[in-house]
């Protein structure tokens, strides 16, 4: 742990504690020492991270047994979950690590436990990755069907048998070995941790949006769509009653707001994907020099760029024959196949600065493309959403927010903190230390309004037409698949 974290702080001001992180798979022995999880035994390598997609043929088979416990992960589970990440370490590992291991923990959870030594997990962690109920429980059923029994076998033990409410009390608070290492006193109020993206969704969903003419306000909360973008891109909507979106995570009971359902949509790499895109392009090195003799980020020049050569049409009307289907990391919704490739189509011989610009363009609205299928996936299934509330790393980028307005033909809603998902972390601290009474009375004070983006609606017959050329870039794809398949 860090001491940056309260560098300039009053540490007496600080009354809780709440944690957030990826959904990244840690790995202890019985005396809690790091387990290596690769071939080459390195312990300081015993975390899967999210992303990782080592377990194709895990999920594979685990997808194949169609048990009833798919249906609340949008019928199909995701290689990013923890239950094959498991399987495979019992497949490939099972000397090294699997026999040894003492604990499995999800990232937020991992670092609860290095703040208070209380093993608890959260309800978020388990029911969104590790197919847990917050109604009835683990599933012996899958756990066994999957080959997992030793699971089972000892009450679920090195997965989590104890389970708290995101925001409730952990022990007694901060350890004095954590207080030490963060700088601040021990005994602070630490709470059960949420997801990074539930967090965020925390930190925006229920902010007071009168004044700003917007279709959700005076509406229930579940009109609004929380997406949190950064190396990902999570849609978080949550409903009164459970609803099934084929292809999207969840039904997931209390695991984001307690008492309401939540969907999550999401895209395995969008800010991921932009700065692979811009990284990779052979006018990368130009653009650097040309953005750091401006203190500026490489997007903030990008964007500048567009604004110069897009002459007298809209900035979006620049990629009318450069089109990018972007699942260069699979599709996690609503399609949910990891078997998914990026594509370009209308690349020209020249590489200069202006074609990284448009192919930059290009892919934010493809990811922009990818949110709208997200939404309409889940209004056929029930949801009626009317506005976006965006955070995270992408929602810095003025280009990125204005295509979303655009693309789904919804106002998008900036919180007044950039950084949301810490304000739903923080949340949560607020809540363990007792300062609200509920996680939902301390969204309503803590999550606030920044600005707002309508969608510029003359543009929509352009935008219409490119989403009809992003479906049929997919419909392609899985023609060739086809194709290659065939005799
Ligand atoms: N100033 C910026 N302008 C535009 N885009 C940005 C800016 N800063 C970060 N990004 C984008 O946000 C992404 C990271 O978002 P962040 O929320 O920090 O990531 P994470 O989800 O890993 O926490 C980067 O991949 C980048 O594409
Ligand atoms: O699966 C997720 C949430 O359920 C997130 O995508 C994952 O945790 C990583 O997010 P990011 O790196 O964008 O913060």
């Amino acid at each position: 742990m860090d001491q940056k974290v309260v560098q300039g702080i009053d540490s007496n001001q600080i009354r809780g504690i709440g944690f957030d992180a990826t959904c990244s798979l840690v790995v202890l022995d019985k005396q809690f020492h790091p387990l290596p999880v690769n071939h080459e035994g390195d312990s300081h390598r015993n975390i899967i991270m999210w992303l990782d997609h080592r377990a194709v043929s895990q999920v594979q088979r685990i997808n194949e047994t169609k048990h009833k416990v798919l249906q609340y992960v949008g019928g199909v589970m995701s290689v990013e979950m923890q239950a094959p990440k498991l399987l495979w370490l019992k497949e490939k590992l099972r000397e090294t690590c699997w026999n040894k291991a003492g604990h499995f923990f999800d990232l937020p959870d991992f670092l609860s436990w290095k703040a208070t030594g209380v093993t608890a997990r959260s309800l978020c962690s388990l029911v969104c990755k590790w197919t847990y109920s917050a109604e009835d429980g683990w599933d012996d059923s899958f756990w066994k069907m999957i080959g997992l029994e030793d699971l089972v076998a000892d009450n679920y033990s090195k997965i989590g048998n104890q389970v708290l409410p995101p925001g409730a009390s952990l022990g007694n608070g901060l350890t004095p070995e954590a207080a030490k290492d963060l700088g601040l006193p021990a005994g602070i109020a630490v709470a059960a941790s949420l997801i990074d993206a539930h967090a965020g969704g925390l930190g925006v969903i229920g902010a007071d949006v009168r004044g700003h003419s917007l279709a959700c306000e005076g509406q229930p909360v579940t009109s609004r769509l929380a997406v949190i973008c950064g190396t990902s891109s999570c849609h978080m909507g949550i409903s009164q009653g459970p609803i099934f979106v084929p292809g999207v995570w969840g039904p997931y009971f209390s695991a984001m707001i307690p008492g309401f359902w939540l969907n999550e949509g999401g895209q395995s790499v969008t800010g991921g994907l932009l700065d692979h895109m811009v990284q990779g392009h052979a006018a990368f090195p130009e653009l650097q020099a040309r953005a750091t003799a401006r203190c500026q980020s490489v997007y903030a020049y990008l964007n500048s760029h567009l604004d110069l050569i897009k002459k007298a049409q809209p900035v979006g009307f620049l990629t009318v024959d450069l089109h990018v289907w972007p699942d260069f990391h699979g599709n996690r919704s609503p399609l949910a196949d990891l078997t998914l490739k990026g594509m370009v189509t209308g690349l020209k011989l020249s590489q200069d600065l202006d074609d990284l610009a448009i192919l930059y363009l290009a892919t934010v609205q493809a990811i922009a493309f990818g949110t709208r299928l997200i939404v309409e996936a889940m209004e056929a299934a029930g949801h009626s959403i009317s506005t976006l509330f965006l955070c995270g790393g992408l929602s810095k980028n003025p280009l990125f927010v204005q295509m979303h307005a655009d693309i789904t033909g919804m106002p998008v809603v900036l919180s007044r903190e950039v950084e949301s998902v810490l304000v739903g972390a923080a949340i949560l601290g607020a809540c363990a230390s007792g300062d609200f009474t509920s996680v939902q009375e301390a969204m309503a004070r803590m999550s606030k309004v920044g600005k707002v983006v309508f969608p510029r609606l003359e543009d929509k017959s352009y935008y219409d037409k490119k989403y009809q050329v992003f479906l049929k870039l997919v419909e392609h794809q899985k023609e060739y698949a086809a194709i290659m398949k065939g005799d």
